[in-house]
C-alpha cells in the first residue's frame, strides 16, 4: 500500500478551543497552566485523529500558540532588541510571556513595546509575524518547542514527523530592519541553529523531518537557488540516518526543478492541486532514490476530492517510479480548512445536497487514506464502494440545478467598458465632492467596524439560537449604532461610520445575503493568532435578491448631520475570503459578485449616502504567486472593483481600504482602481509604504493608517503627528486623510476611545500647523 503523509493539521481545535483558551488567558481569566493544558489537549486529539485514520507520517510542531513563523523566530533566537528586557528571564514561564509580547505588543509595568509586523502567508488569509533582521543578526537555539513536542507525542504513542520552516524560506519571509545587507547572507549565522536542532531530533530517534520551503516553488533569484544546494547539503550531513522531506506548496517547482531534484534529501512534496502540470517534468527528471509526496487533496478549499482525477495523477507516478517511492498527501498544510464536516447539521444554511460536495480536514485525511487504499494490493470492498460514491457525488455536483442561473451568466457576458468608468476624471470629481462634503484638511475617519464586544456577539448568538426575537436583536443593534454615532460626533470625527455591529464578518455577512452561497455552523479557520473566520461557501452563480446594507446605513445617517460612510466589501475580497467553486474561472465568479455589489452601491446612493467605502483588503492576497500569472489577475481584479464603483454620480465619494499586505509592487493597479480615497495600513511599517505612493505620484486621496489596530496599545498623539509629518513630507497634505490602519472590531471600547480621541487631536494640531504655514 502507498504511504500517507500529512503536512499539518488545524490547531485552533474543532470547537475553537485554542482561541477560547488564549483569549481567556490574555484577559486574566485562566492561568498559564490552563492555557498550556488546552494546547496539549488539542495536540493529543489531533494526533489521535490522524492515527485512527491511519496516516503514516503524522506531523508534530504544526501546533502553535500563535504562529509558526513566530515559533521559528523563537527557536532560532532572533528576538528583536525591544524585547530583550522581557527575554532576559529564560524560565519557560517567561518564554510564553515573551512570545505573546512579540505577537501582540506589551504595555504595562512601565514597559511599552510594539508588536512585530504581521503580513499575509503567501496567497492565504493566514497572517504570520514577520521576522526582523539586523546586519549583525545573531542566532542561537532559544525555544526547544520542536523537541518538546516530538517527545510529547512519543509519550502518547505517536512517532511523529517534526515540521519546521526551512532556513531559506525563513530568511525570505523576514525583513531587513537596517540598510546595507541582504538577509540571505545571514544563512551562515543561521545554519548552526538548524544543525543543532536536527542533531537533537536525531538523538531522539526521529525518522523524518519536514522542512517547509514554499519559496522553492516560487520565482527565485539565482542566489537563492544556489543557496538551496549549499544549505541542504549541510543539513543532510547533520541529519545522518534521519531523513529529510522538503515540502513545496501553493505553486509548482517549474523553473526550480533542477535545483529541487538535485538536493540531497529523501523526499520532495509537490502541490498537485495548484500545479498538476509539474508532475510530468518531475517524473522525467527524478533521481533514483527520491520519494515523491503527491499533494493531490486540496488543502486550500473544501470541495470533496475527485478520486478519479487524483488516481490518474497517482497512476502516472506509479508507472514511472513504482509504489514504494510514492506518498499520498494533502496539497499543503490543512491549516487553511476547517476541522470536521461532522459538526455541520443545519440543512437550512448548508443543504444536504451541498454538504455532500464537501470535505474538511478530517475528511481530507480520510480521502488521502482512501486513495492509498485504492492502490493497495488487497481489494477492500468498503473502499471500492466509497470510490463509487465519490463518482456519484462528483456527477451530482456537475449537474446540480442549485448552481446554474442563466440570467447571472448573461449579465456577466454583457459587461461593457462603459460599466467600468466613472463619469468624470478624478480632478473633476474631487472638485464636486469638496463642494458637497465640505470637509476640513486632514479629514478624520475610521475604517468601518467598532468593537464587536462580547455583548454584541452574544445578542447575535442568542438571536441565532432563537432565544431573542429579531425585533429584540435589532433594537439592541440600533441602540449600539446610535451610541457609536453619538460618540463619534462628540469626539469630533469628520466622516462617521455606522459601526458594523450587525455583521458577524465582513465577508460572511454578504455571503449570507447573496444567492449562490451556503454557510457552515462551525467551519472555522485561523486567520491570525486567536482570530478565526468562517468563510462562506460560494457554490453557484451569485446574485443579490435584495438590499443588503441600506437599512443600517440609512438608520445611522438618519440620526446625524455629519456624513456616514456606507460600508461594503469588494468583489475580490468576497471571492478571496470565501470557499469558492472550482468549476469555473475565478474571474467569472468575481464579476458575478461585482455586479451584485454594484447594485448595492447604487442602492446606497439612491438612499442618500454620499460616501461609500468598498473594502478590498484582499486584493494583494489574490495576486498569483508566480509573476507570469499576475498581469491577467490584476486586470480582472481591478476591472471587478471598477465595475462596483463606476455607476455613481461624480459627487458621490468612493473610498476603498487595504491592509495586511505589501502593496508596493501593485501600486499602478491600485491607482487604476480609481477610488476617490484609499485608506491603507501603514503604521507598523512606519509609513514605508507611502514612498511607493509618492514615487508613483499617486493622484487620488490617501489615508495612511496612523496606528496599529492589532494591539490594545494606545498610540500617543505625538507619534501619530510624527507619522503624518512623514506622510506630508512626500504627499501633498491636501490629499491626506487621518485614520487608523484598519477596522476596530477586535478592540475593546476603552482603548478605541482613547486612541481615536488622540487621533482627532493629532489631526487638529496638524491643521493648525498648515494654517500657520
Ligand atoms: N473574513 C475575514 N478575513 C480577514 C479579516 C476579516 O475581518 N474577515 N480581517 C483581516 C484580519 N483577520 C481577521 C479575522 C477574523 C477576525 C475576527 O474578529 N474574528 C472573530 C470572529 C468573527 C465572527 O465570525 N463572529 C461571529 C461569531 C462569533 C462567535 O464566536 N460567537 C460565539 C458566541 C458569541 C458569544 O457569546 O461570545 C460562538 O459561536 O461560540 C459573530 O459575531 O456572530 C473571532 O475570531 O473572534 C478579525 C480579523 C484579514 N482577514
Ligand atoms: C480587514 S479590512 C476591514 C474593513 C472593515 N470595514 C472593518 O472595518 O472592519
Ligand atoms: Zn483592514
Amino acid at each position: 500500500m502507498l504511504f500517507t503523509n500529512n503536512l499539518g493539521y488545524p490547531r485552533i481545535g474543532a470547537q475553537r478551543e485554542l482561541k477560547k483558551a488564549s483569549e481567556a488567558f490574555w484577559s486574566g481569566k485562566i492561568t498559564r497552566k490552563e492555557l498550556l493544558d488546552a494546547g496539549l489537549k488539542i495536540r493529543a486529539t489531533n494526533w489521535k485523529i490522524q492515527k485512527e485514520i491511519g496516516i503514516d507520517l503524522i506531523p508534530s510542531n504544526d501546533f502553535s500558540f500563535y504562529d509558526q513563523v513566530l515559533d521559528t523566530t523563537l527557536m532560532v533566537g532572533a528576538i528583536p532588541a525591544r524585547y530583550h528586557g522581557l527575554a532576559a528571564n529564560k524560565s519557560s514561564e517567561h518564554e510564553l510571556d515573551l512570545y505573546f509580547a512579540m505577537a501582540r505588543g506589551f504595555q504595562h509595568e512601565g514597559i511599552d513595546v510594539t508588536a512585530m509586523e504581521m503580513t499575509k502567508w503567501f496567497d492565504t488569509n493566514y497572517h504570520y509575524l514577520v521576522p526582523e533582521f539586523t546586519k549583525n543578526q545573531q542566532f542561537s537555539l532559544f525555544s526547544e518547542k520542536i523537541i518538546n513536542e516530538y517527545y510529547e507525542a512519543k509519550q502518547l504513542g505517536v512517532d511523529t514527523k517534526p515540521v519546521l520552516i526551512g532556513p531559506i524560506t525563513y530568511l525570505l519571509l523576514g525583513k531587513e530592519k537596517e540598510a546595507g545587507f541582504d538577509r540571505l547572507d545571514l544563512i551562515e549565522a543561521l545554519l548552526p541553529v538548524y544543525e543543532e536542532v536536527i542533531g537533537r531530533l536525531r538523538k531522539y530517534g526521529v525518522k523524518w523531518i519536514q522542512f517547509d520551503e514554499p519559496f522553492l516553488a516560487l520565482d527565485l533569484p539565482d542566489k537563492a537557488r544556489k543557496l538551496y544546494q549549499q544549505v541542504y547539503k549541510r543539513l543532510a550531513k547533520s541529519a545522518g540516518d534521519t531523513k529529510l522531506l522538503i515540502a513545496t506548496y501553493f505553486e509548482g517547482v517549474n523553473d526550480n526543478l533542477e535545483v529541487a531534484l538535485s538536493l540531497p534529501i529523501n523526499a520532495l512534496h509537490l502541490d498537485l492541486v495548484r500545479a498538476a502540470n509539474q508532475l510530468e517534468a518531475v517524473l522525467d527528471n527524478i533521481p533514483n532514490e527520491l520519494i515523491l509526496s503527491l499533494g493531490v487533496v486540496d488543502g486550500r478549499n473544501i470541495w470533496k476530492n475527485d478520486y478519479e482525477r487524483s488516481l490518474t495523477l497517482i497512476d502516472k507516478a506509479i508507472r514511472k517510479i513504482g509504489k514504494e517511492r510514492i506518498w499520498i498527501a494533502p496539497s499543503c498544510s490543512l491549516l487553511h480548512v476547517p476541522c470536521d464536516l461532522a459538526y455541520e447539521d443545519n440543512e437550512e444554511t448548508l443543504p444536504l445536497e451541498v454538504k455532500d460536495w464537501l470535505a474538511f480536514a478530517k475528511q481530507k485525511l480520510e480521502e488521502v487514506k482512501d486513495l492509498a487504499l485504492l492502490r493497495s494490493e488487497y481489494e477492500d470492498t468498503a473502499v471500492l464502494q466509497r470510490f463509487k460514491d465519490n463518482k456519484v457525488s462528483q456527477n451530482r455536483r456537475k449537474t446540480s440545478a442549485l448552481i446554474h442561473h442563466q440570467e447571472v451568466k448573461d449579465r456577466v457576458n454583457a459587461i461593457s467598458d462603459k460599466d467600468t468608468n466613472r463619469r468624470s476624471v478624478f480632478a473633476e470629481r474631487k472638485a464636486k465632492q469638496l463642494e458637497t462634503l465640505n470637509l476640513p484638511l486632514y479629514p478624520t475617519t475610521t475604517i468601518g467596524s467598532f468593537p464587536q464586544t462580547k455583548e454584541v456577539r452574544g445578542w447575535r448568538a442568542k438571536f441565532k439560537k432563537g432565544e431573542i426575537t429579531i425585533d429584540e436583536y435589532e433594537n439592541l443593534i440600533r441602540a449600539e449604532t446610535k451610541e457609536a454615532i453619538a460618540w463619534q460626533e462628540q469626539v469630533g470625527l469628520d466622516v462617521l461610520v455606522h459601526g458594523e455591529f450587525e455583521r458577524n464578518d465582513m465577508v460572511e455577512y454578504f455571503g449570507e445575503q447573496l444567492q449562490g452561497y451556503a454557510f457552515t455552523k462551525n467551519g472555522w479557520v485561523q486567520s491570525y493568532g486567536s482570530r478565526c473566520v468562517k468563510p462562506p461557501v460560494l457554490f453557484g452563480d451569485v446574485s443579490r435578491p435584495k438590499d443588503m446594507t441600506v437599512y443600517w446605513t440609512s438608520y445611522a445617517q438618519s440620526i446625524t448631520r455629519l456624513p456616514v460612510k456606507g460600508m461594503l466589501t469588494g468583489p475580490v475580497t468576497i471571492l478571496q475570503w470565501s470557499f469558492v467553486r472550482d468549476d469555473q474561472p475565478r474571474w467569472q465568479t468575481a464579476f458575478q459578485i461585482a455586479l451584485a455589489i454594484r447594485d448595492e452601491v447604487l442602492a446606497l446612493e439612491h438612499a442618500g449616502i454620499k460616501i461609500i467605502q468598498i473594502d478590498e483588503p484582499a486584493i494583494r492576497e489574490g495576486l498569483p504567486l508566480r509573476q507570469k500569472d499576475q498581469r491577467d489577475y490584476l486586470n480582472w481584479a481591478v476591472k471587478a472593483f471598477r465595475l462596483t464603483a463606476a455607476g455613481v454620480e461624480d459627487d458621490t465619494q468612493i473610498h476603498t481600504h487595504m491592509c495586511y499586505s505589501e502593496f508596493n509592487d501593485i501600486i499602478s493597479d491600485i491607482a487604476a482602481m480609481d477610488a476617490d480615497v484609499i485608506t491603507i495600513e501603514t503604521s507598523r511599517s512606519q509609513m514605508e509604504l507611502l514612498d511607493a505612493f509618492a514615487n508613483f505620484n499617486y493622484p487620488n486621496d490617501i489615508g495612511p493608517g496612523v496606528y496599529d489596530i492589532h494591539s490594545p496599545r494606545i498610540p500617543s498623539k505625538e507619534e501619530m503627528i510624527s507619522l503624518m509629518d512623514k506622510a506630508s513630507a512626500v504627499i501633498n497634505p491636501k490629499q491626506l486623510w487621518v485614520n487608523p490602519d484598519c477596522g476596530l472590531k477586535t478592540r475593546a471600547w476603552p482603548e478605541t476611545k482613547a486612541a481615536l480621541e488622540a487621533m482627532v487631536d493629532a489631526a487638529k494640531t496638524l491643521r493648525g500647523v498648515i494654517e500657520v504655514v
